[in-house]
């Protein structure tokens, strides 16, 4: 049961693999990290699944659909919806307004209907409020959900930016570093809303991290990059000691 196939992608640019001959799945329970030393593609892999690059050749495949070819907004409406290594929230809007935005693609009716808030207009609306109140209450939002975004302490920014990707719903989560720049209470907090996410709200996650524990402590696969090119997958204990993936960390030993 895999809702993700990503075979033999390859992306470059100017000359630079990015991504040479990568292949991974996601299951539909998975919770799925890539890791690797900077530069390695991770990025770039994101950026592939996402629809901001086009690879030069291999299958992307996203619950039965082809993505490659198909631009971001076809593939968030499609169900992938991601967060992003700096925050990208609407900083002068409050939270709640900033989740009510990650709804739109829910929201279905003309202008006309919405100038008279006849029917349609009204339900939806009514429906996207109460969708936004519970993810409030799971993020545990609800002392900030009337204030400015930008007023808010980074780590409650980047669970409102996770709070964002959630109300569309997603079939998938891509997440990009949402632990980076956090102190460890902030770290904490995020590693226990991404393992309810995948284990109460049901939804497979790959995550893009460079705090090794979290990976360590979170993943149930972890694909681990160098290169452009996938060095080992496997489960955190197993590739932990991968000859391959301590020398893609450290650099090869040198005999003295
Ligand atoms: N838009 C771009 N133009 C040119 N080269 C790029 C571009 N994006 C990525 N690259 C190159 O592709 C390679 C992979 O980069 P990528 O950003 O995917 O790595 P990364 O693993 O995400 O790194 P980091 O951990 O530093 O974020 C690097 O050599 C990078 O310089």
């Amino acid at each position: 049961m895999t809702i993700l196939e990503f075979t033999d992608v390859h992306l470059s640019f100017a000359g630079v693999k990015a991504i040479d001959g990568v292949s991974f799945t996601v299951g539909r329970k998975e919770l799925f990290a890539v890791i690797g030393p900077n530069g390695a593609g991770k990025t770039s892999i994101f950026n592939v699944l996402s629809g901001v690059y086009r690879p030069r050749s291999g299958r992307v495949v996203f619950d039965g659909t082809d993505l490659v070819g198909k631009r971001p907004h076809e593939i968030a409406a499609l169900g992938m919806a991601r967060t992003f290594q700096n925050v990208e929230l609407f900083a002068n809007l409050t939270v709640l307004e900033n989740l009510m935005l990650g709804r739109h693609n829910h929201i279905r009716y003309g202008p006309l209907s919405a100038i008279a808030w006849l029917g349609r207009a009204r339900r939806a609306e009514l429906a996207a409020r109460a969708a936004v109140e519970q993810i409030v209450d799971f993020l545990e939002l609800e002392q900030w959900r009337r204030l400015p975004v930008g007023l808010l302490p980074y780590g409650v920014q980047k669970r409102v930016e996770l709070g964002r990707a959630l109300a569309m719903e997603p079939k998938l989560l891509l997440l990009d570093e949402p632990v980076g720049g956090m102190n460890v209470e902030e770290t904490e907090d995020m590693a226990r809303f991404i393992l309810d996410i995948r284990d109460e709200l049901d939804i497979p996650i790959v995550l893009v991290e460079h705090d090794m524990g979290l990976v360590m402590d979170l993943a149930d696969r972890v694909l681990v990059v160098d290169f452009g090119r996938a060095v080992a997958t496997g489960s955190p204990a197993d590739i932990q000691h991968h000859p391959d993936v301590i020398r893609a960390y450290l650099g090869e030993v040198q005999p003295t």
